[in-house]
């Protein structure tokens, strides 16, 4: 697949673009007419700058409200392009967007609007140069592909095509079938871009919504197997206008945008809608389905080291043993299986330095880590090594959030022998049951808020994981943006958490504390009762939930009287859907922000987002509480 991407979709200035794009892998760029016309190169530099990156350019565009103007307006028109397409010769590129008109002079008329692109397309070729046509959903009377598409055809000039942009189409509800008329060597691009469906005007969702494919609700992957059933073989270029990308990291989004196109051309491959034939690469490995959360790795410092070891100890979980060669403790409970790591040297030292005591590592238990491993890279994710002592097991793991390692795990038993191999255990570890906890039930990620869309796109391509719709939930200092994926059986639910205003707690962990991270935990007992029972035993600070909350639960639920007793005791948070009930408690909070929580499902699917706002609250208010970690 060839891919391109237009320097409109990215921070920064030209030179800062287009370094983000070569280094992404792309192989071209649409130049967007502003980001040359504010830089401060002319256009023979700036072609030469193109070519030196290792990239060609696609496309120049826009050029608007060009076709179907009455005289002197249209020789006008006409002048301004025999400009643009100079330009385009010395900037090395031979093809220009026009977009349908949306100038009130134009006089609309189809075989008007042909002619025009006829005697353009004359002009094109005196230069050398190709013009596209793109039909703009906002289009004055052109705003429908079919439409572009008609024109072109009467226009019958060799230098003159269509452009296609999923935008334009998929938000007008158009039919991507209709592209499969076209002749491929009419197409003369295709630009690609998802949204999320918002009830906006399309001017005003295009041009500030936009997300790369997979991030947003337009059936994109169909509009792309419209467009490979013509055999089409040029460039997939992404348009993507979106304020938060214009705000990011242009690094980062340029390596999304190109994981997007890759997992949507993957899809299509995997589901037999674009293979051309056989010398085509074959699709990656697929989606890794995954067993949920093998184990939690925190970096600590000695103090702090001991601090989680106790808080461990007191929800249940015992010493399991020590590492061989390395300042490393195993804690287990039941399955669950959590390392605190103090070294001083090594990655866990690293991220320790940079982001304080915090989780560095999860585990994810796949099927094959070694065909995970292939799809990951697959879809840029960075693979991580670091040296193994004699006889030490490897994992294979990639980068995740923050910088933190996200280990591809085998299934149980062999995760057992590695545990057997690479520490000394002592009698009995892995029979203990402590206070119930079976299990993890979910992991919470909080990053910047412009990064929720990109760490949900980095999931759910590489790992068979579904996001559900997000939500916004209210903490004392503004709104916090939730969004979970979860697998199938949801043996593995994640959520990312990430919040615009800066005094919410989220926002606080990402800015003050350890940076974009887990911040927390979700064990699951089968027992909250019990559970509550010993954690109170072992005098565990548990969040002070206000009765307040248990007199609406009781309006609201008709709850046990004896339950709803426990609940106000142990600071038990509830919540029912159609499926069943759910019960949580948190703990206090860690200096930094970090918390564990503790649930019970009775069939419930979802995460308790009724009870956020008033969880959030309280920890804000008991912050200053929080344990200290030396
Ligand atoms: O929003 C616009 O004006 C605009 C310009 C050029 C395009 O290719 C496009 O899709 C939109
Ligand atoms: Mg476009």
């Amino acid at each position: 697949m060839k891919t391109s991407i237009a320097t409109v979709s990215l921070s920064g200035d030209l030179s800062e673009k287009l370094s983000a794009i070569a280094a992404a892998g792309y192989g071209a760029v649409e130049i967007f007419e502003n980001d040359f016309l504010a830089f401060d190169r002319g256009a023979r530099d700036v072609g030469r700058m193109v070519r030196d990156a290792g990239l060609e350019i696609s496309l120049f565009q826009p050029f608007r409200d060009f076709e179907g103007l009455p005289e002197p307006q249209r020789g006008r028109a006409f002048e301004r392009a025999r400009r643009k397409f100079g330009t385009m010769n010395e900037l090395g590129t031979d093809l220009i967007l026009v977009c349908s008109s949306v100038s009130p002079l134009a006089l609309g008329g189809i075989d008007r609007a042909a002619e025009d692109l006829n005697a353009l397309g004359d002009l094109a070729r005196e230069h050398g140069v190709r013009v596209g046509y793109e039909a703009l959903a906002w289009g004055r009377f052109v705003n429908d592909h079919r439409d572009a598409w008609e024109i072109v055809r009467r226009a019958d000039h060799a230098h003159v095509g269509i452009i296609l942009d999923s935008f334009h189409s998929l938000a007008r509800g158009i039919d991507p079938a209709s592209i499969r008329a076209i002749p491929k060597d009419k197409i003369f691009i295709v630009q690609m871009a998802d949204a999320p469906r918002l009830d906006l005007d399309l001017l005003s969702w295009s041009r500030h919504y936009r997300a790369m494919l997979g991030q947003g609700d337009l059936p994109v992957a169909d509009f792309m197997a419209a467009v490979e059933a013509t055999g089409y073989d040029g460039y997939y270029s992404l348009e993507i206008f979106n304020d938060q990308f214009r705000a990011g990291s242009a690094r980062q989004t340029a390596v999304d945008g190109r994981r997007s196109l890759i997992f949507t051309m993957d899809r299509l491959k995997a589901e037999g809608r674009a293979m051309k034939g056989p010398s085509e690469r074959a699709p990656l490995p697929p989606p890794v389905p995954t067993g949920g959360v093998a184990f939690v790795e925190f970096a600590a410092d000695a103090a702090s080291g001991r601090t989680l070891g106790d808080l461990l100890t007191s929800i249940g979980f015992r010493h399991a043993g020590t590492h061989r060669s390395k300042d490393v403790e195993l804690y287990a409970q039941g399955p669950l299986r959590v390392v605190v790591n103090t070294e001083t040297e090594g990655f866990a030292h690293s991220s320790y330095v940079v982001h304080g005591t915090n989780v560095c590592a999860l585990g994810l238990r796949v099927a094959d880590p070694a065909q995970a491993l292939l799809r990951a890279e697959g879809l840029l994710a960075a693979p991580f090594r670091q040296p193994v002592g004699p006889g030490e097991r490897e994992l294979p793991a990639i980068r995740g959030v923050g910088g933190s390692l996200v280990y591809l795990v085998p299934e149980a038993d062999a995760l057992t022998v590695q545990w057997e191999t690479d520490f000394a255990l002592e009698p009995g570890w892995d029979a203990h049951d402590g206070a119930g906890l079976a299990a993890v039930d979910h992991v919470a990620q909080t990053v910047r808020y412009e990064d929720i869309l990109s760490w949900t796109l980095f999931y759910r391509s590489i790992f068979a994981l579904t996001p559900l719709a997000p939500v916004e939930v209210a903490d004392p200092g503004g709104l916090v943006r939730s969004q979970v994926l979860e697998s199938e059986d949801c043996g593995l639910r994640l959520v990312i958490n990430g919040s615009q205003s800066p005094r919410t707690l989220s926002a606080r962990f990402v800015s003050r504390f350890v940076g974009p991270g887990v911040q927390h935990v979700a064990f699951r007992t089968p027992d909250i009762f019990a559970t509550a029972r010993a954690l109170r035993a072992n005098g565990v600070p548990l969040l002070h939930i206000p009765q307040n909350y248990y007199d609406d639960l009781d309006a609201k639920f008709e709850l046990d009287a004896a339950d709803l007793a426990a609940m106000r005791e142990s600071g038990i948070l509830y919540d029912r859907d159609d499926a069943g009930d759910y019960f949580q408690i948190y703990l206090g909070a860690l200096d930094g922000g970090f918390f564990i929580e503790i649930v019970e499902r009775r069939g419930y699917r979802g995460l308790g987002a009724a009870n956020a706002p008033i969880r959030l609250a309280t920890q804000a208010r008991d912050a200053p509480a929080a344990i200290p970690l030396r």
